[in-house]
């Protein structure tokens, strides 16, 4: 994981200190708002904990709809973080409790936003720490080394592992992404439920907002 100097990680804290507000969902890409701010998404196959990373990150407990059931999340949820930026909670791949139209119609909207939606600055793809990288992923990660977006893998549910597993598990992900072309080089481990490695991720997308009020 990448050491952030201690400004970086005061920086992240402020960031998401400030007003968090859900501001819409989409479930098209008619329906996105204008791209008036950089956006971060959270991507991953379905359960892998990116709505409850989103609550976890804003120390809000139900402000992403997070669930037991995979499929949760059927729209884009957009997020405005003090008006220097949009978070974006997607819906998740490789599992739907729906028919085989909506899973279809999810999975296309994704796509078309996550290639070539304006404005977005990076995406975080999620992988359950437990599992690993799986062929689903694999799959996101050819499309996106293909487009101009750079993707930084977050290790989730950490808390679910012995540091022995983890690291094998870390070690073997990471020489993985060596070799993607669009991959952020440095993989983030993360546990919303012990809140550990929050900080890291807070600063790396307070990195990418617009500056504070303060600065502008
Ligand atoms: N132990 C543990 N469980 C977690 C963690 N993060 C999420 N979970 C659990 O994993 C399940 C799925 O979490 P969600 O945040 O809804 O997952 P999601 O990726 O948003 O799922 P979809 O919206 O269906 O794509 C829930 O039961 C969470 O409580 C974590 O860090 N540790
Ligand atoms: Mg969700």
């Amino acid at each position: 994981m990448e050491d952030k100097t201690s400004a970086q990680l005061e920086e992240g804290r402020l960031l998401f200190a400030r007003d968090v507000d859900f501001m819409r969902s989409a479930v098209s890409l008619e329906t996105l708002p204008p791209p008036d701010l950089p956006e971060v998404c959270f991507a991953g196959r379905s359960n892998v904990g990116k709505s409850s990373l989103i609550n976890a990150l804003t120390n809000r407990k139900g402000l992403a709809r997070a669930s037991n059931t995979p499929g949760r999340t059927r729209e884009l949820n957009y997020f405005n973080v003090d008006g220097r930026l949009f978070i974006v909670d997607l819906p998740g791949f490789g599992y739907a409790r729906a028919s085989k139209t909506d899973i279809a119609r999810w999975q296309q909207l994704t796509k078309a936003y996550l290639r070539g939606r304006p404005g977005l600055r990076r995406i975080f793809l999620l992988i359950d720490s437990r599992h690993g990288i799986k062929a689903p992923d694999i799959e996101v990660m050819d499309m996106l080394d293909e487009t101009a977006v750079i993707y930084q893998l977050v290790l989730t549910k950490t808390d679910k592992l012995k540091k022995g597993e983890l690291s094998k598990v870390a070690e073997k992900t990471q020489s993985f992404i060596a070799k993607r072309p669009a991959a952020f080089p440095f993989i983030v481990h993360t546990s919303s439920e012990k809140k550990e490695g929050l900080d890291v991720l807070r600063a790396e997308i307070a990195s990418l907002a617009l500056p504070s009020n303060l600065d502008r």
